[in-house]
């Protein structure tokens, strides 16, 4: 992916699985699509199907692979059975995604869970940074929680690098969401499903036509 192909601005939907859900991202022009290759998530992929997925077209959304906590040698391992756009990581600190993209040659998003105005980063190494709320301790994964971050947090926050605004985004609140926080993209995943890791594909119309219409702002 070229920086041009790496907008500032986008809608992203994640955690695809099945080809239907995939094909819905690309007929409504999601910028960009997730895999998430976290075994414990309802929406996991391994590699080799997340290959077939993105093999259904060429071109289309950038491809983004998310990854917790991951070791050179998963992302590696990843790379070979799909090429990806973005690496998303999750459970590492800024130090640690910088060498991941300098070791993949690719962007990196590092997910930033907030639970109050401090945790707002006022700098980053990474290419972008993914605004999430901070999950409950019961949670079993970082992310897809359906939980939604506190916008008013975000209020006047002025980052002078790439971030997306992630958590508990629908169809019905993108556009309040965007134009409370000013957010420049939007990720989102249980908030366009039917059942988790089965996405909706009248859900992603509505979503990336919501989003799109207030991005434009
Ligand atoms: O979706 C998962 O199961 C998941 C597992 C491990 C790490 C991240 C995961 N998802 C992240 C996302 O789908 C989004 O980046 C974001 O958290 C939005 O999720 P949602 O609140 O479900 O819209």
């Amino acid at each position: 992916m070229t920086a041009a192909a790496d907008p500032v601005s986008g809608v992203k939907i994640c955690g695809l699985t099945e080809p239907a859900g995939f094909d819905a991202c690309v007929e409504h022009g999601a910028d960009w699509v997730g895999f998430v290759f976290f075994q414990r998530s309802p929406r996991f992929v391994t590699p080799a199907q997340a290959g077939l997925l993105s093999a259904r077209t060429k071109g289309g959304p950038g491809r983004v692979g998310l990854f917790v906590q991951p070791d050179e040698q998963a992302i590696a391992d990843t790379l070979r059975h799909v090429a990806l756009d973005v690496l998303q990581v999750y459970g590492v600190d800024d130090q640690q995604a910088h060498a991941i993209a300098q070791r993949f040659g690719l962007p990196v998003w590092l997910s930033r869970p907030v639970a109050t105005r401090a945790d707002l980063p006022v700098t980053t190494l990474a290419q972008r940074v993914l605004v999430e709320p901070r999950p409950p301790a019961s949670a079993t994964r970082p992310g897809g929680n359906a939980q939604q971050l506190d916008w008013a947090l975000l209020a006047g926050w002025q980052p002078d690098f790439r971030w997306m605004l992630a958590g508990g985004l629908t169809p019905q609140n993108v556009a309040t969401a965007i134009g409370q926080t000013g957010a420049p993209a939007v990720d989102t995943s249980s908030g366009v499903e039917s059942a988790p890791g089965i996405k909706d594909g009248s859900a992603i119309a509505a979503f990336i036509r919501n989003a799109r219409a207030a991005l434009r702002g």
